[in-house]
């Protein structure tokens, strides 16, 4: 029997992240993705990590940004773990001295083992909805029973989950974590503290 490890992402403010941490959150999520309406710069990312209490995972989340952004970045904040959720090829997420988890967008007929396996040196693979256009945030859940039983790595699930649907979601994918942003919401980029307390709780309770 084992616990689910969680992640709150988007945070963008130090309240929100205060709650996620109280609540039990294993990790919280910046997003240095200047279209997402939950980016953050790098004086509120340093704010934020400097309010943490300790054992609290620090993610950075990056999509297709350039080595020279990333690099100053990680300069200036104390990430702990790094989470590319563009297009990066495996060589894109290696060399900067931190562990990394790659996001996978799935839809129906993806070879979801055979992607994985692209990225040997991945922390963790995340999985999250496949929408057009949108690189991750979406709210939108995937077909779980899409992911295969065992993918041999660390998988973390997102897409679309909540308070209402993650004990389901862990039941038939059995992840390693699970992951949200907009089903914790107030409003884009605002935690609404007492969904984030649900959510986790729910993660607690709900052991594979
Ligand atoms: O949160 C964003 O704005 C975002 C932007 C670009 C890529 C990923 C983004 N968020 C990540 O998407 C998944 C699912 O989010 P949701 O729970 O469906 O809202 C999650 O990993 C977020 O970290």
């Amino acid at each position: 029997m084992s616990l689910v490890r969680s992640k709150i992402c988007g945070i963008t403010r130090v309240e929100d992240a205060l709650v996620a941490a109280e609540a039990g959150a294993d990790a919280i999520g910046l997003v240095f993705y200047a279209k997402s309406p939950r980016a953050v710069s790098v004086q509120q990312a340093r704010t934020i990590i400097a309010a943490l209490p300790p054992f609290v995972t620090t993610v950075g989340l990056f999509v297709n940004a350039s080595r020279c952004e990333l690099g100053e970045i990680l300069d200036a904040v104390p990430l702990d773990l790094l989470q590319f959720h563009g297009d990066e090829q495996p060589a894109d997420c290696e060399g900067y001295h931190r562990p990394y988890i790659k996001a996978l967008r799935v839809k129906a007929g993806d070879d979801i083992a055979a992607q994985v396996a692209r990225y040997p040196k991945a922390a963790g693979i995340l999985l999250d909805t496949y929408v057009p256009g949108v690189p991750g945030g979406t709210g939108e859940a995937f077909d779980w029973s899409l992911v295969p039983h065992d993918l041999g790595r660390p998988v973390v699930l997102a897409g679309g989950l909540n308070a209402a649907n993650v004990r389901a979601a862990i039941e038939r994918v059995r992840p390693y974590a699970v992951d949200v942003s907009g089903g914790v919401e107030a409003g884009k980029g605002i935690k609404d503290a007492d969904k984030v307390r649900a959510f986790l709780a729910e993660v607690r309770r709900t052991t594979i």
